[in-house]
């Protein structure tokens, strides 16, 4: 009779029994996150091969002209560090929630709906690789995540394990049903929420590491090794006066159809476990790993900061602090925290935990909020820095998902449904404004700042000095 493989007593063993065969780590979205990240991995003993894969040509031409060095500054002193590879892969185009592709030199073709990675038709443009992918990090934005993913979703497979460190939530769920639809073939996920915080400089491949944070790490368990059902954390004793199990104040399971919770072991794959390892022994990144429900519970708290914080500092254009010690803003924020708390303590993924009512109460939810707010309240939120630039917010993502998953369960959101549009309408303003380069509201003749003459003197009707009907008050340029 075959003998049943014994499974590994210690890491040691794990890794015995099953070697990481592919040491390197790919980096996607080069921004602050991303440079960062990789700046700090390349800082370890024994620090993995660390790929960069830029987003387009010149930007790829820039690094290679380059000292090809990433620069991170931390209270003033600058470390550069080395020994990067770059690659090249063009975002996919999506337009509508389809993807529509790309020329090799990453332009839109026009008219056209062509894909150029199917496997017939395998021309590679300078920089592109075809490598198989073991370990990426995505460190784009939430609102890129798709079209960057497409274009190496070639070069993953299986046993690929892929980070995503995004704000908000949903991204993963959109990787699933767009970029990977097929469970058997789906790489392995890790998420991770970061609150370190960085600006980029002038200065090229340079982060500023501004504010001290950590990185909250957790392996999602993969729907190929256990039924799609809620995470339950394993019983960690038994009371043994009572031999029942222990009941929690709410009712376990309020809707019926939602399944039983499986256990909520996870099977670590090789690559899961060398990925997560190398982030935790990187001092700079301060990462902790957490369960799959303990990870949850920390992403809900935070969606809950960003639901707030967010979107009313982009409708003040105000730093986070401005949302403090002010009584109109107090009703708005607990307006929107009562539909956000409600969604949250609703999720049928959550009914299994303990103490969810009162970590998400929406008291203890402002608590929350007004301790971020404060400790950040000099910052620029991200949300509001990117409506400024310009640049597609995270909203839907944050509000958006809030609203979702209202939508789902049957509860409305009218408050988060709101402000998501009133910050989509805002950041669609000043993109036209920027686009078109076209002052958006021009002054009517006779508004502007009005200029007193000095020798108007008492004769003239104070009806014609305030229409400026005859003495029209000169403007300032
Ligand atoms: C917490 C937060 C709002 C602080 O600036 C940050 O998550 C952000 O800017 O998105």
């Amino acid at each position: 009779m075959d003998e049943v493989p014994k499974p590994p007593r210690s890491p040691a063993d794990f890794y015995r029994a099953q070697p990481v065969r592919d040491r390197r780590i790919h980096v996607m979205g080069l921004g602050s996150v991303g440079k960062f990240v990789a700046h700090s991995l390349k800082g370890i003993p024994n620090a993995p091969p660390v790929t960069l894969v830029f987003h387009n040509r010149e930007r790829l031409k820039e690094w290679e002209e380059s000292p090809q060095r990433l620069q991170c500054i931390t209270d003033g002193d600058a470390e550069r560090r080395e020994g990067y590879d770059a690659e090249l892969a063009f975002p996919r185009l999506r337009y509508h929630g389809k993807e529509i592709g790309t020329n090799t030199d990453g332009s839109f073709p026009e008219g056209s709906n062509a894909q150029r990675t199917t496997p017939e038709e395998p021309r590679l443009a300078y920089g592109e690789s075809t490598e198989p992918i073991s370990s990426l990090i995505l460190c784009m934005k939430s609102t890129q995540v798709l079209s960057a993913l497409s274009a190496v979703k070639h070069r993953l497979h299986k046993e690929s394990v892929i980070c995503f460190l995004q704000n908000g939530m949903g991204t993963v769920d959109e990787v699933n049903s767009e970029i990977f639809p097929d469970i058997a073939t789906r790489p392995h996920y890790m998420v991770g929420i970061n609150s370190h915080g960085m600006h980029q400089t002038e200065q090229p491949f340079t982060v500023v590491h501004a504010g001290f944070g950590t990185i909250h790490l957790g392996i999602m368990p993969s729907e190929r090794d256990r039924e799609p059902a809620p995470y339950a954390p394993q019983p960690k004793f038994k009371p043994h006066a009572d031999p029942q199990p222990m009941a929690p104040a709410y009712p376990a399971n309020p809707d019926p159809s939602t399944p039983a919770p499986t256990a909520a072991t996870v099977r670590w794959t090789p690559n899961h476990r060398y990925l997560l390892r190398t982030l935790l022994r990187t001092p700079v990144l301060c990462a902790t790993g957490f369960s799959p429900p303990d990870l949850l519970q920390l992403q809900l708290e935070k969606l809950a900061v960003n639901c707030v914080v967010n979107p009313l500092t982009v409708m003040l254009d105000a730093r986070n602090g401005s949302i403090l010690y002010n009584y109109s803003l107090t009703r708005v924020m607990r307006l929107l925290l009562s539909e956000i708390s409600l969604i949250i303590r609703s999720l049928p993924e959550l009914q299994y935990i303990p103490n969810v009512q009162h970590r998400f109460d929406p008291g203890r939810l402002e608590n929350v909020v007004v301790g971020v707010a404060n400790r950040t309240r000099d910052n620029i939120s991200s949300m509001l820095a990117d409506v400024r630039g310009g640049r597609q917010t995270e909203i839907d993502y944050i509000n958006g998902w809030i609203v979702k998953k209202g939508e789902e369960m049957g509860i409305k959101c009218f408050m988060n449904y709101m402000l998501m549009h009133m910050v989509k309408g805002k950041s669609g303003l000043i993109r036209l404004e920027l686009g078109e380069n076209i002052p958006f509201v021009e002054e009517r003749s006779g508004e502007g700042e009005v200029i007193i003459k000095e020798d108007l003197g008492n004769d003239i009707p104070l009806a014609d000095v305030v229409s400026g009907k005859e003495y029209r008050p000169e403007r300032r340029e």
